[in-house]
C-alpha cells in the first residue's frame, strides 16, 4: 500500500472495483474526475493485458477522453453508439437514497447525457462524499450560457441559493465549460426536495443543466480506508 494518501487510496480501489465490472463487448460511459481517472486507468490496464477486447467509450468531458487515450481506450460517440452498457462517474455528494450532486469538474451536463443513457449506472466515490441531505457540504453547479448569467443568478437567489460564479484556477476569469458556458455554485443549506429543485432549477431561462442526479444511479461503490487498509462497499 507504500505511503499513497489515504483519500487518493480509497480513490483507486474504488476506481479498480468499477473497472472490475466492465466486460469485453462493452460500451462504457466515462465519467469525469479523480476517482474516475482511476477507473479509466484501470480499463485500459484491462484492456492491454488481453483481460477485456472490444471495449469502447463515450467520454462524458474533454478530460475523460484525453485520459482514455492515454491509457489506449477507443472512443466513439453517441451518434454512432447504439446503446451504453455501463457507466462509471464519480460524485460529489451521496445522499441515502442514492440521488447525486455532481459538477465540481464543470462537467454535469454531459455526464448527465452519458450516464442517465447508461444501461447501467455506477458511481464512484469515497466515504467523504455521503450526506445525510444533499446540499449540505457542496455547493449546487449549474451551468449556464454566459449572456444569462445575471438574470439567472437573480433566479437562483430568489429560490433561496446563494449563487457564486465559478473562477478558473490558473486562470484569469471564470471557468468554461466543455460546451463554452459558465457554471454558478449555488450554495443552499440542504435540499429538501432534490427531484423538484432540478426540475425547477433547469426551468430558469438560460440555464443548461444543474448538477442534481436524481433516481438515476444503479449502484454506488464506496471506498473507505480502515486501520490503514482499503476496501470498497457498495451502498
Ligand atoms: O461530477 C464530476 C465532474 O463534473 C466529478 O465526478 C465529481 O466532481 C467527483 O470528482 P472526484 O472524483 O475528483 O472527487
Amino acid at each position: 500500500m507504500g505511503d499513497m494518501d489515504p483519500v487518493k487510496l480509497m480513490k483507486q480501489e474504488v476506481g479498480r472495483a468499477a473497472a472490475a465490472q466492465v466486460k469485453s463487448g462493452s460500451i462504457v460511459g466515462l465519467g469525469t474526475g479523480s476517482t474516475t481517472a482511476f477507473a479509466i486507468q484501470f480499463i485500459g490496464e484491462r484492456l492491454a493485458a488481453g483481460e477485456l477486447t472490444d471495449v469502447v467509450g463515450i467520454p462524458t468531458s474533454f478530460q475523460a477522453s484525453v485520459l482514455a487515450k492515454k491509457h489506449g481506450i477507443p472512443l466513439t460517440t453517441l451518434d454512432e453508439a447504439p446503446r451504453i452498457d455501463i457507466a462509471i462517474d464519480g460524485a460529489d455528494e451521496v445522499d441515502p437514497q442514492q440521488n447525486l450532486i455532481k459538477g465540481g469538474g464543470a462537467a454535469h451536463t454531459r455526464e448527465k447525457v452519458v450516464d442517465g443513457l447508461a444501461e447501467r449506472f455506477v458511481v464512484v466515490v469515497d466515504s467523504s462524499k455521503l450526506v445525510d441531505k444533499l446540499g449540505s457540504t457542496f455547493a449546487l453547479p449549474v451551468e449556464v450560457l454566459p449572456m444569462a448569467v445575471a438574470p439567472v443568478t437573480r433566479a437562483l437567489t430568489a429560490l433561496g441559493g446563494t449563487p457564486e460564479l465559478r473562477m478558473g484556477v490558473n486562470k484569469d476569469g471564470p471557468v468554461i465549460t466543455d460546451q463554452g458556458n459558465m457554471v454558478l455554485d449555488v450554495k443552499f443549506t440542504g435540499i429538501d426536495n432534490p427531484a423538484e429543485l432540478e426540475k425547477t432549477v433547469n426551468n430558469i431561462p438560460g440555464v443548461l443543466e444543474n448538477g442534481l442526479f436524481v433516481g438515476l444511479a444503479d449502484e454506488v461503490l464506496i471506498g473507505e480506508v480502515i486501520d490503514g487498509k482499503a476496501s470498497v462497499r457498495t451502498m
